[in-house]
């Protein structure tokens, strides 16, 4: 059933043996995405697998590319720039850069494992406009943990005293 207000979305598959992507259950947020190659990824390495699939999101959403849970908490699987950022304009294959974060056991991926999902969200195009000040917030400049429960991490940047 079609419950999204955008119109589906158009697909190529530049490999012909992947699936169209499908969410296992009704509303579900993401489909997922499989490798089209077979890979060992040893511990703590990563390595960069093809899905096949290209697909040319509307101006105003954005493809985001999530590990799956599963196989995170059974294998250590997990992608590096979690959650990858598809662009509305990009017309290449989607890759995924997947990590192996157990420190004893490689991942034994074969062509077809679905190894990740894709999640489209609107996503709002904002402009900057740079100000002499920002307006004032109860939080202010409090972050990284400001709020109490533990200790504060040494930060250093720009406007940061080092501590
Ligand atoms: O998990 C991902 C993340 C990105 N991409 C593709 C689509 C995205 O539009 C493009 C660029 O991604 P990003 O902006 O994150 O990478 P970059 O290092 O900033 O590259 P660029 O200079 O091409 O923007 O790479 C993927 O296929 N999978
Ligand atoms: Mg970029």
């Amino acid at each position: 059933m079609h419950v999204s207000d955008l119109p589906p979305i158009a697909i190529t598959r530049l490999d012909p043996g992947v699936p169209m992507p499908a969410r296992a259950h009704h509303g579900d947020a993401g489909v997922d995405l499989t490798t089209t190659t077979d890979v060992v990824i040893a511990p703590g390495q990563r390595v960069v697998v093809g899905t096949g699939i290209a697909i040319a999101l509307p101006i105003g959403t954005v493809g985001l590319v999530h590990p799956r849970s599963g196989l995170a908490a059974k294998t250590g699987l997990s992608v590096v720039n979690t959650p990858g950022t598809v662009d509305a304009g990009y017309r290449g294959e989607i890759k995924v850069c997947l990590i192996n974060h157990d420190l004893e056991t490689p991942v034994d991926l074969r062509r077809g494992d679905r190894i990740a999902q894709l999640l489209v969200q609107r996503v709002e195009l904002v402009d900057f406009v740079e100000v002499e000040a920002l307006d004032e917030t109860t939080r202010g400049s409090g972050g990284y943990g400001s709020s109490g429960g533990h200790a504060l991490l040494r930060t250093v940047g720009a406007g940061e005293k080092e501590s």
